[in-house]
């Protein structure tokens, strides 16, 4: 369980461009929620993740995962246990690596806390395994440096990245918004097929209403820093697009 105790973020305190992203908040990540996360520009969504993963110090307050407070715990510390994705798939890819090195990079960071481009033969079979479930024909393009494949495809690879020796936590920072709609509904579905499977706990940026409804079993909605909502299975299953408009500020 993640849990997260009056936590605020204070971007350049003290001074004329002093921005409160985070105010005080407060939740509770249960282990197999699937979390969409809601809410205008600026609302501080990805501040909230740079939380969980630490790549943000917190001004004030304190996050714990399984009980155990990790506020001041490093990023690459944290990222044996949390996987994250971006919108544009170049981030988190290397364009000049193959497919089959990018997934050692991944996997021998997870697995060996520490990054090797070496690729041993039971890993390419292992990467093989995993790709062919993503039923994009990529078991066969693993020699093919990442850079030369479409976005929605590179994307698929860096989902897998992300889930290979699978994390306890999974931020999806609006990860199909620069896709095309055939190839976001795709990465969408495996995303899901994914969480599922490997019984992951994630939390998904989107700002797409009808994406943040029929994914996931609780929706938040943020704004100016502040969790404003936060509705549970039964709730959320009875919300229409039209009950999210309220929302946001117009
Ligand atoms: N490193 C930073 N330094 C100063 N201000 C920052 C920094 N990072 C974020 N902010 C500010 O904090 C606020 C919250 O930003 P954040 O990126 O978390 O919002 P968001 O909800 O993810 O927005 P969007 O939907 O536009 O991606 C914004 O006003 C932003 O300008």
């Amino acid at each position: 369980m993640l849990e997260l105790k009056d936590v605020s973020v204070i971007f350049n305190q003290g001074t004329q461009l002093e921005k409160v992203a985070l105010h005080d908040m407060s939740c509770k990540i249960q282990d197999g929620d699937f979390i969409t996360l809601l809410g205008s520009n600026g609302a501080g969504k990805s501040t909230l993740f740079n939380v969980i993963s630490g790549s943000v110090e917190v001004s004030q307050g304190s996050v714990y995962m399984d009980g155990i407070d990790i506020t001041n715990e490093k990023e690459h510390v944290r990222a044996k246990n949390i996987g994250r994705l971006f919108q544009n798939p170049e981030h988190g890819t290397a364009k000049h690596l193959t497919v089959e090195e990018n997934l050692a990079l991944a996997y021998s960071a997870r697995k060996r806390g520490l990054f090797s481009l070496a690729v041993h033969k039971e890993d390419r079979e292992y990467f093989k395994e995993k790709l062919r479930t993503l039923d994009m024909g990529l078991e066969d393009r693993l020699k093919t440096p990442i850079g030369l494949l479409s976005g929605g495809q590179r994307q698929a690879v860096a989902l897998m990245m992300a889930v290979l020796n699978p994390p306890k936590i999974l931020l999806l920072d609006e990860h199909t918004a620069a896709l095309d709609p055939k190839s976001a509904k795709k990465i969408l579905r495996i995303t899901n097929e994914l969480i599922e499977k490997e019984h992951i706990t994630a939390l998904m940026i989107t700002h797409n209403i009808n994406d943040a409804l029929v994914n996931g079993n609780r929706l938040f909605i943020m704004n100016d820093g502040t969790l404003i909502q936060d509705f549970e299975t039964e709730r959320k299953k009875q919300l229409k697009p039209a009950d999210i408009l309220n929302y946001y500020e117009v």
